[in-house]
Protein backbone atom coordinates (compact mmCIF):
# COMPACT_ATOMS: atom_id res chain seq x y z
CA UNK A 1 0.00 0.00 0.00
CA UNK A 2 2.85 2.43 1.00
CA UNK A 3 4.56 1.82 -2.28
CA UNK A 4 1.38 2.27 -3.72
CA UNK A 5 0.76 5.75 -2.66
CA UNK A 6 4.95 6.47 -3.57
CA UNK A 7 4.12 5.29 -7.17
CA UNK A 8 1.34 7.30 -7.08
CA UNK A 9 2.48 10.95 -5.97
CA UNK A 10 5.63 11.50 -7.82
CA UNK A 11 7.70 14.68 -7.66
CA UNK A 12 8.59 16.45 -10.88
CA UNK A 13 11.98 16.82 -11.76
CA UNK A 14 13.09 20.69 -11.98
CA UNK A 15 15.48 21.69 -13.95
CA UNK A 16 17.49 24.05 -11.41
CA UNK A 17 17.28 21.07 -8.87
CA UNK A 18 18.89 17.96 -10.25
CA UNK A 19 18.00 14.75 -8.04
CA UNK A 20 16.87 16.49 -5.25
CA UNK A 21 13.66 15.02 -2.97
CA UNK A 22 10.27 16.46 -2.79
CA UNK A 23 11.30 17.34 0.84
CA UNK A 24 14.52 18.78 0.29
CA UNK A 25 12.67 20.52 -2.81
CA UNK A 26 10.57 22.45 -0.20
CA UNK A 27 12.80 23.38 1.70
CA UNK A 28 15.45 25.10 -0.24
CA UNK A 29 13.02 26.59 -2.84
CA UNK A 30 10.94 29.74 -2.36
CA UNK A 31 9.34 28.94 -5.59
CA UNK A 32 5.74 28.71 -5.87
CA UNK A 33 4.13 25.65 -4.59
CA UNK A 34 1.86 23.66 -7.21
CA UNK A 35 -0.13 20.61 -7.15
CA UNK A 36 -1.42 18.82 -10.26
CA UNK A 37 -4.19 15.62 -9.51
CA UNK A 38 -3.44 14.00 -12.23
CA UNK A 39 -0.81 12.87 -14.49
CA UNK A 40 -1.98 15.46 -17.53
CA UNK A 41 -0.63 15.47 -21.61
CA UNK A 42 2.96 15.97 -21.53
CA UNK A 43 2.58 19.54 -23.69
CA UNK A 44 1.37 20.89 -19.84
CA UNK A 45 3.75 19.38 -17.83
CA UNK A 46 6.51 20.39 -20.15
CA UNK A 47 5.59 23.75 -19.36
CA UNK A 48 5.14 23.75 -15.87
CA UNK A 49 8.83 21.93 -15.69
CA UNK A 50 10.37 24.42 -18.04
CA UNK A 51 8.72 27.73 -16.67
CA UNK A 52 11.41 27.15 -13.77
CA UNK A 53 8.06 29.58 -12.00
CA UNK A 54 6.59 26.81 -10.35
CA UNK A 55 7.52 23.55 -7.80
CA UNK A 56 5.21 20.76 -8.38
CA UNK A 57 3.83 17.92 -7.53
CA UNK A 58 1.73 15.23 -9.24
CA UNK A 59 -0.82 12.34 -8.52
CA UNK A 60 1.12 10.32 -11.21
CA UNK A 61 -1.60 8.27 -12.62
CA UNK A 62 -4.36 8.75 -15.40
CA UNK A 63 -5.86 5.79 -14.87
CA UNK A 64 -6.95 6.70 -10.98
CA UNK A 65 -7.79 9.34 -9.71
CA UNK A 66 -6.39 10.61 -6.35
CA UNK A 67 -8.36 9.44 -3.82
CA UNK A 68 -10.14 12.15 -1.44
CA UNK A 69 -8.36 11.91 1.62
CA UNK A 70 -4.93 11.83 -0.34
CA UNK A 71 -5.86 15.21 -2.34
CA UNK A 72 -6.60 16.87 1.23
CA UNK A 73 -3.53 16.09 2.45
CA UNK A 74 -1.03 16.87 -0.72
CA UNK A 75 -2.83 20.41 -0.85
CA UNK A 76 -1.70 21.61 2.23
CA UNK A 77 -0.11 25.01 1.70
CA UNK A 78 -0.10 24.58 -1.84
CA UNK A 79 -0.19 28.38 -3.94
CA UNK A 80 -1.49 26.56 -7.44
CA UNK A 81 -3.78 23.78 -7.80
CA UNK A 82 -4.25 22.06 -11.44
CA UNK A 83 -7.08 19.84 -11.49
CA UNK A 84 -9.43 17.58 -13.91
CA UNK A 85 -13.06 17.40 -13.64
CA UNK A 86 -12.88 14.75 -11.43
CA UNK A 87 -12.25 16.61 -8.85
CA UNK A 88 -14.48 18.34 -6.57
CA UNK A 89 -13.50 21.55 -5.25
CA UNK A 90 -15.55 22.56 -2.52
CA UNK A 91 -15.10 24.70 0.83
CA UNK A 92 -13.25 21.51 2.57
CA UNK A 93 -10.83 21.14 0.00
CA UNK A 94 -10.35 24.79 0.09
CA UNK A 95 -9.96 24.82 3.86
CA UNK A 96 -7.51 22.29 3.41
CA UNK A 97 -5.38 23.73 0.91
CA UNK A 98 -5.29 26.82 3.20
CA UNK A 99 -4.99 30.60 2.73
CA UNK A 100 -2.02 30.30 0.34
CA UNK A 101 -3.87 28.67 -2.42
CA UNK A 102 -4.41 31.72 -5.12
CA UNK A 103 -4.82 30.01 -8.20
CA UNK A 104 -7.12 27.25 -9.61
CA UNK A 105 -6.63 25.63 -13.58
CA UNK A 106 -9.07 23.38 -14.03
CA UNK A 107 -8.32 21.17 -17.64
CA UNK A 108 -12.07 21.30 -18.64
CA UNK A 109 -14.46 23.38 -20.31
CA UNK A 110 -16.95 22.64 -17.57
CA UNK A 111 -16.73 23.62 -14.19
CA UNK A 112 -19.40 22.60 -12.19
CA UNK A 113 -16.99 20.55 -9.96
CA UNK A 114 -16.20 23.63 -9.10
CA UNK A 115 -17.52 25.85 -5.93
CA UNK A 116 -17.78 28.91 -7.22
CA UNK A 117 -18.85 30.83 -4.44
CA UNK A 118 -16.05 29.37 -2.59
CA UNK A 119 -13.52 30.38 -4.54
CA UNK A 120 -15.08 33.94 -5.08
CA UNK A 121 -14.74 34.31 -1.00
CA UNK A 122 -11.45 33.11 -0.62
CA UNK A 123 -10.29 35.81 -3.73
CA UNK A 124 -9.06 32.35 -6.00
CA UNK A 125 -8.33 32.87 -9.65
CA UNK A 126 -10.12 30.38 -11.80
CA UNK A 127 -8.87 29.21 -15.26
CA UNK A 128 -10.22 26.71 -17.76
CA UNK A 129 -10.20 25.57 -21.35
CA UNK A 130 -12.22 26.86 -23.66
CA UNK A 131 -12.18 27.02 -27.08
CA UNK A 132 -9.51 24.30 -27.36
CA UNK A 133 -11.92 21.54 -27.56
CA UNK A 134 -14.96 23.14 -29.63
CA UNK A 135 -13.85 21.12 -32.41
CA UNK A 136 -13.35 17.92 -31.01
CA UNK A 137 -16.45 18.02 -29.06
CA UNK A 138 -18.74 18.98 -31.84
CA UNK A 139 -17.35 16.27 -34.19
CA UNK A 140 -17.59 13.58 -31.74
CA UNK A 141 -21.42 14.84 -31.00
CA UNK A 142 -21.57 14.31 -34.90
CA UNK A 143 -20.25 10.82 -34.57
CA UNK A 144 -22.81 10.18 -31.67
CA UNK A 145 -25.93 11.74 -33.19
CA UNK A 146 -24.72 9.12 -36.62
CA UNK A 147 -24.37 6.18 -34.75
CA UNK A 148 -27.55 6.56 -32.51
CA UNK A 149 -29.60 7.90 -35.31
CA UNK A 150 -28.47 5.05 -37.98
CA UNK A 151 -28.41 2.32 -34.97
CA UNK A 152 -24.29 1.84 -35.93
CA UNK A 153 -23.86 -0.02 -32.38
CA UNK A 154 -26.59 -2.52 -32.90
CA UNK A 155 -26.05 -2.96 -36.42
CA UNK A 156 -22.22 -4.19 -35.73
CA UNK A 157 -23.37 -6.38 -32.88
CA UNK A 158 -26.07 -8.02 -35.40
CA UNK A 159 -23.63 -8.32 -38.16
CA UNK A 160 -20.93 -10.05 -35.24
CA UNK A 161 -23.32 -12.27 -33.75
CA UNK A 162 -25.17 -13.95 -36.71
CA UNK A 163 -28.27 -11.88 -36.75
CA UNK A 164 -27.47 -10.82 -40.71
CA UNK A 165 -30.04 -12.84 -42.37
CA UNK A 166 -30.92 -11.61 -45.75
CA UNK A 167 -31.25 -8.14 -47.03
CA UNK A 168 -34.18 -6.90 -45.35
CA UNK A 169 -36.86 -4.21 -46.24
CA UNK A 170 -36.86 -2.39 -43.02
CA UNK A 171 -34.79 -3.80 -40.63
CA UNK A 172 -32.05 -1.84 -38.21
CA UNK A 173 -33.69 1.30 -40.20
CA UNK A 174 -33.28 4.85 -38.60
CA UNK A 175 -33.82 8.31 -38.55
CA UNK A 176 -31.39 10.95 -41.07
CA UNK A 177 -30.31 14.15 -40.65
CA UNK A 178 -31.78 15.12 -44.18
CA UNK A 179 -34.76 17.57 -44.18
CA UNK A 180 -34.94 17.25 -40.58
CA UNK A 181 -35.22 19.94 -38.07
CA UNK A 182 -32.28 20.28 -35.32
CA UNK A 183 -32.44 22.15 -31.75
CA UNK A 184 -29.91 22.71 -29.83
CA UNK A 185 -30.43 23.45 -26.07
CA UNK A 186 -27.69 25.62 -25.11
CA UNK A 187 -26.28 27.64 -28.06
CA UNK A 188 -22.25 28.26 -27.43
CA UNK A 189 -19.35 28.01 -29.45
CA UNK A 190 -19.91 24.41 -29.56
CA UNK A 191 -23.89 24.02 -30.55
CA UNK A 192 -22.67 26.36 -33.46
CA UNK A 193 -19.63 23.90 -33.95
CA UNK A 194 -21.77 20.93 -33.85
CA UNK A 195 -24.26 22.84 -36.48
CA UNK A 196 -21.88 23.58 -38.98
CA UNK A 197 -20.83 19.67 -39.11
CA UNK A 198 -24.58 19.04 -39.36
CA UNK A 199 -25.55 21.62 -42.13
CA UNK A 200 -23.99 19.95 -45.22
CA UNK A 201 -26.10 16.70 -44.17
CA UNK A 202 -29.00 19.01 -45.44
CA UNK A 203 -30.49 19.83 -42.23
CA UNK A 204 -33.92 21.90 -42.83
CA UNK A 205 -33.59 24.00 -39.93
CA UNK A 206 -31.79 24.70 -36.93
CA UNK A 207 -33.93 26.28 -33.47
CA UNK A 208 -32.08 27.12 -29.86
CA UNK A 209 -32.96 27.73 -26.74
CA UNK A 210 -31.30 29.68 -24.17
CA UNK A 211 -31.75 31.51 -21.33
CA UNK A 212 -32.07 34.75 -24.11
CA UNK A 213 -31.26 34.52 -27.70
CA UNK A 214 -28.34 34.80 -28.71
CA UNK A 215 -28.23 36.32 -32.11
CA UNK A 216 -24.49 36.88 -32.93
CA UNK A 217 -24.01 33.15 -32.58
CA UNK A 218 -27.50 31.95 -34.25
CA UNK A 219 -26.65 34.18 -37.25
CA UNK A 220 -23.70 31.67 -38.16
CA UNK A 221 -26.02 28.65 -38.74
CA UNK A 222 -29.59 31.04 -39.47
CA UNK A 223 -30.68 29.36 -36.35
CA UNK A 224 -34.26 30.45 -34.60
CA UNK A 225 -34.50 31.18 -31.17
CA UNK A 226 -37.58 28.99 -29.78
CA UNK A 227 -39.04 28.14 -26.73
CA UNK A 228 -38.09 25.43 -24.60
CA UNK A 229 -41.70 23.60 -25.54
CA UNK A 230 -41.26 24.62 -29.29
CA UNK A 231 -37.83 22.79 -29.35
CA UNK A 232 -39.21 19.93 -27.71
CA UNK A 233 -41.75 19.81 -30.10
CA UNK A 234 -39.96 20.27 -33.31
CA UNK A 235 -36.53 18.95 -32.96
CA UNK A 236 -36.21 15.66 -35.01
CA UNK A 237 -32.62 15.78 -33.27
CA UNK A 238 -31.99 17.49 -29.48
CA UNK A 239 -28.37 18.10 -29.43
CA UNK A 240 -28.14 19.31 -25.83
CA UNK A 241 -25.10 21.54 -24.79
CA UNK A 242 -25.91 23.72 -21.89
CA UNK A 243 -23.29 23.75 -18.86
CA UNK A 244 -24.90 21.90 -15.60
CA UNK A 245 -26.27 24.77 -13.67
CA UNK A 246 -28.89 24.80 -10.97
CA UNK A 247 -31.32 26.34 -13.62
CA UNK A 248 -30.07 23.61 -16.59
CA UNK A 249 -30.23 20.55 -13.54
CA UNK A 250 -32.48 17.94 -14.87
CA UNK A 251 -34.42 20.10 -17.34
CA UNK A 252 -34.40 17.03 -19.81
CA UNK A 253 -37.03 15.15 -17.48
CA UNK A 254 -40.22 13.63 -18.14
CA UNK A 255 -42.14 16.88 -19.27
CA UNK A 256 -39.92 17.96 -22.36
CA UNK A 257 -39.82 14.22 -23.25
CA UNK A 258 -43.86 14.36 -23.02
CA UNK A 259 -43.78 16.95 -25.41
CA UNK A 260 -40.73 15.54 -28.08
CA UNK A 261 -41.81 13.38 -31.26
CA UNK A 262 -41.65 9.53 -30.75
CA UNK A 263 -39.14 9.63 -34.16
CA UNK A 264 -36.81 11.83 -32.46
CA UNK A 265 -33.39 11.69 -30.90
CA UNK A 266 -31.60 13.02 -28.24
CA UNK A 267 -28.02 13.28 -27.75
CA UNK A 268 -26.02 14.69 -24.90
CA UNK A 269 -22.36 16.03 -24.92
CA UNK A 270 -22.30 18.14 -22.35
CA UNK A 271 -23.21 16.70 -18.32
CA UNK A 272 -24.88 14.13 -17.72
CA UNK A 273 -26.83 15.79 -14.74
CA UNK A 274 -28.81 17.81 -17.11
CA UNK A 275 -30.96 14.96 -18.09
CA UNK A 276 -33.22 12.57 -15.75
CA UNK A 277 -31.65 9.12 -16.17
CA UNK A 278 -35.13 7.84 -14.94
CA UNK A 279 -37.40 9.58 -16.85
CA UNK A 280 -34.69 9.12 -19.90
CA UNK A 281 -34.78 5.34 -19.72
CA UNK A 282 -38.79 5.89 -19.44
CA UNK A 283 -39.34 7.60 -22.30
CA UNK A 284 -36.46 5.33 -24.44
CA UNK A 285 -38.31 2.30 -23.40
CA UNK A 286 -42.14 2.98 -24.02
CA UNK A 287 -41.00 4.31 -27.50
CA UNK A 288 -42.11 7.66 -26.42
CA UNK A 289 -38.72 9.16 -28.22
CA UNK A 290 -36.38 7.24 -30.61
CA UNK A 291 -33.15 6.76 -29.35
CA UNK A 292 -30.31 9.04 -26.98
CA UNK A 293 -26.89 8.83 -27.95
CA UNK A 294 -24.98 10.05 -24.12
CA UNK A 295 -21.42 10.69 -23.85
CA UNK A 296 -22.23 11.97 -20.37
CA UNK A 297 -24.06 10.42 -17.44
CA UNK A 298 -24.56 10.50 -13.58
CA UNK A 299 -22.77 8.96 -12.03
CA UNK A 300 -19.44 8.57 -14.27
CA UNK A 301 -18.85 5.71 -14.48
CA UNK A 302 -22.02 4.73 -14.96
CA UNK A 303 -22.46 0.92 -13.36
CA UNK A 304 -22.76 -1.65 -16.09
CA UNK A 305 -25.27 -2.88 -14.10
CA UNK A 306 -27.28 0.25 -15.00
CA UNK A 307 -31.35 -0.18 -16.93
CA UNK A 308 -30.06 1.99 -19.50
CA UNK A 309 -27.13 -0.10 -20.97
CA UNK A 310 -30.07 -2.74 -21.59
CA UNK A 311 -31.84 -0.63 -24.10
CA UNK A 312 -30.73 -0.60 -27.80
CA UNK A 313 -31.96 2.88 -28.67
CA UNK A 314 -29.46 4.19 -26.01
CA UNK A 315 -26.14 4.70 -27.38
CA UNK A 316 -23.37 5.04 -24.17
CA UNK A 317 -20.14 6.87 -24.58
CA UNK A 318 -17.38 6.60 -21.72
CA UNK A 319 -17.13 10.65 -21.77
CA UNK A 320 -14.76 11.26 -24.71
CA UNK A 321 -16.20 13.79 -26.70
CA UNK A 322 -12.90 16.20 -26.31
CA UNK A 323 -10.40 12.81 -26.49
CA UNK A 324 -8.12 13.68 -29.40
CA UNK A 325 -4.73 13.62 -28.64
CA UNK A 326 -4.28 16.68 -29.97
CA UNK A 327 -7.21 18.27 -28.12
CA UNK A 328 -5.92 16.66 -24.92
CA UNK A 329 -2.46 17.95 -25.05
CA UNK A 330 -3.81 21.88 -25.99
CA UNK A 331 -6.15 21.61 -23.03
CA UNK A 332 -3.21 20.52 -20.69
CA UNK A 333 -1.46 23.37 -22.21
CA UNK A 334 -4.31 25.59 -21.80
CA UNK A 335 -4.76 24.65 -17.92
CA UNK A 336 -0.65 24.90 -17.32
CA UNK A 337 -0.62 28.58 -19.15
CA UNK A 338 -3.15 29.48 -17.05
CA UNK A 339 -2.05 28.76 -14.27
CA UNK A 340 1.45 29.82 -14.44
CA UNK A 341 0.05 33.33 -15.69
CA UNK A 342 -2.74 33.31 -12.58
CA UNK A 343 0.67 32.92 -10.22
CA UNK A 344 2.56 35.72 -11.83
CA UNK A 345 -0.87 38.17 -11.17
CA UNK A 346 -1.03 38.32 -15.15
CA UNK A 347 -4.27 37.79 -16.76
CA UNK A 348 -4.88 34.08 -18.11
CA UNK A 349 -5.76 33.38 -21.54
CA UNK A 350 -8.91 31.87 -19.95
CA UNK A 351 -10.21 33.10 -17.13
CA UNK A 352 -13.97 32.52 -15.00
CA UNK A 353 -15.18 35.99 -14.51
CA UNK A 354 -16.53 34.98 -10.70
O1 LIG B 1 -16.29 17.48 -20.31
C1 LIG B 1 -15.22 17.96 -20.56
C2 LIG B 1 -14.82 19.26 -20.16
O2 LIG B 1 -15.53 19.92 -19.39
O3 LIG B 1 -13.76 19.70 -20.61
Amino acid sequence: MALHRLQRLAVAPLSFTGGATSQVLREMSTLPRVYVTRQIPPEGLRILRDSGQVQFELWDSDDVPVPRNELLQNVKGVDGLLCVLTEKIDAELLDAAGPNLKVLSTMSVGFDHLSLEELKKRGIRVGYTPEVLTDAVAELTVALLLATSRRLIEATHEAKTGGWGTWRTLWLCGYELANSTVGILGLGRIGVAIAERLAPFKVKKFIYTDVAPRPELAKVINAEYVSLDELAKQSDFLSVCCALTPDTKEICNKDLFAKMKNTSIIINTSRGGVVNQEDLYEALSTGQIAGAGLDVTVPEPLPTSHPLFTLKNCVILPHIASASYSTRNAMSALAANNLLLGLRGQPMIKELKL
